[in-house]
C-alpha cells in the first residue's frame, strides 16, 4: 500500500494577511506524515509590482509576465512568501524547505507558446521531479513550492500555484496516495458566490460544465476547478477545495471523478 500524502495550496488572499497565514500554518503544521504546502502570493506580486510603477495584468486568471514583472514575481514569490512561510513553519516545529521549480530541478516548464494571447514568460509544466521530491518528504522534509518553474536553459518562468500544485499531486500519486486540497478565502465551490452557506458539497465534471454555462461558476475558480478534475483523473485519491481555516475538518467541496 502506498503511504499517504497531503498537498496543501494556499492563495493569495490568504497569504497576504498575517491572522489568516498565522492560523493556515498552525493548522498545516497539526497534519501528522507526509505533507506538502504550494503557496500562491498573486495579490503580493500585484501590490509590489503597482509600489515599482509595474501595471500588472491578468487574461484568463494567468499574469502576462513581461521581463520587468518576471523580476518582481521571482523576488516576491521565491524570496518574501516563499521565506515568510519557511520561517513560520520553522517556528512551528515542521522541517519546511523553500522550493522553486528550479530548485534541484523539481519542476521544469516550457515556455507558453504564443497563441491567441502572449502570456510572456509564463511556464507550462513538463516534468516533476518526482525521486527528488519524495526522497525529499521520505527523509522527513515538508517542501514549500513557490509558482515558479523554470526551462532548464537558465530561464525563470511564472506558472499559476494552483497548475504547481495539481501538476506536482498527478506525479506524486505514482508512489503516494495523494489527498490534494485548494484552500483559499471562500468555504469551497458556492452556488452563490456571496452567499457562504452556498457550498456545493461535490461536485462532477458535468455540473461544473453546466454552472459554468449559468455564470454561477467564473474567473479564477475555471482554472483551479480544471486542475481538480485533472487530478482526480489522473490518479490522485482526492481533491477538494475549502477553506483554509478549515483544512482539517471535512468541509468543503469534493471532486467527483
Ligand atoms: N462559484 C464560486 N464559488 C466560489 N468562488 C468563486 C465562484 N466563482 C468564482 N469564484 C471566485 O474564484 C476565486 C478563487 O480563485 P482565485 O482567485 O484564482 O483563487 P486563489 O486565490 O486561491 O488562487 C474566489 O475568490 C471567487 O471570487
Ligand atoms: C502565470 C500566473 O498567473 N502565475 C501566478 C502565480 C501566483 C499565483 O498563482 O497566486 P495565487 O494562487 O495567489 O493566485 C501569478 O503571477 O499570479
Amino acid at each position: 500500500m502506498k503511504e499517504k500524502l497531503v498537498i496543501i495550496k494556499v492563495g493569495g488572499k490568504v497569504v497576504e494577511e498575517e491572522a489568516t497565514l498565522n492560523q493556515l500554518l498552525n493548522d498545516f503544521a497539526a497534519i501528522q506524515g507526509n505533507k506538502i504546502l504550494v503557496h500562491g502570493g498573486g495579490r503580493s506580486a500585484t501590490k509590489i509590482a503597482s509600489l515599482l510603477g509595474i501595471e500588472s495584468q491578468m487574461v484568463n486568471g494567468r499574469r502576462i509576465t513581461d521581463a520587468e514583472t518576471l523580476k518582481v514575481v521571482t523576488m516576491v514569490y521565491g524570496g518574501l512568501v516563499n521565506k515568510n512561510i519557511v520561517a513560520g513553519l520553522q517556528a512551528r516545529g515542521v522541517n519546511a524547505l523553500g522550493l522553486t521549480g528550479a530548485d534541484m530541478n523539481a519542476i521544469r516548464s516550457v515556455k507558453r507558446p504564443v497563441k491567441d494571447v502572449d502570456y510572456g514568460f509564463v511556464g507550462d509544466v513538463e516534468q516533476v521531479n518526482v525521486s527528488i521530491l519524495g526522497d525529499l518528504i521520505k527523509k522527513g522534509v515538508v517542501p514549500v513550492m513557490a509558482p515558479l518553474t523554470h526551462d532548464g536553459n537558465g530561464n525563470m518562468l511564472n506558472t499559476n500555484a494552483d497548475t504547481i500544485a495539481g501538476e506536482t499531486a498527478k506525479a506524486l500519486a505514482d508512489i503516494f496516495d495523494v489527498t490534494l486540497v485548494y484552500c483559499f478565502e471562500k468555504r469551497g465551490v458556492l452556488k452563490d458566490e456571496n452567499d457562504d452557506n452556498s457550498v456545493i458539497p461535490q461536485i462532477t465534471r458535468a455540473e461544473f460544465d453546466a454552472y459554468v454555462a449559468q455564470g454561477v461558476i467564473q474567473g479564477g475558480m475555471i482554472p483551479k476547478l480544471e486542475n481538480s478534475f485533472s487530478a482526480i483523473n489522473a490518479g490522485v485519491s482526492q481533491v477538494v477545495i475549502t477553506l483554509s481555516s478549515a483544512i482539517n475538518k471535512n468541509e468543503g467541496t469534493k471532486i467527483i471523478k
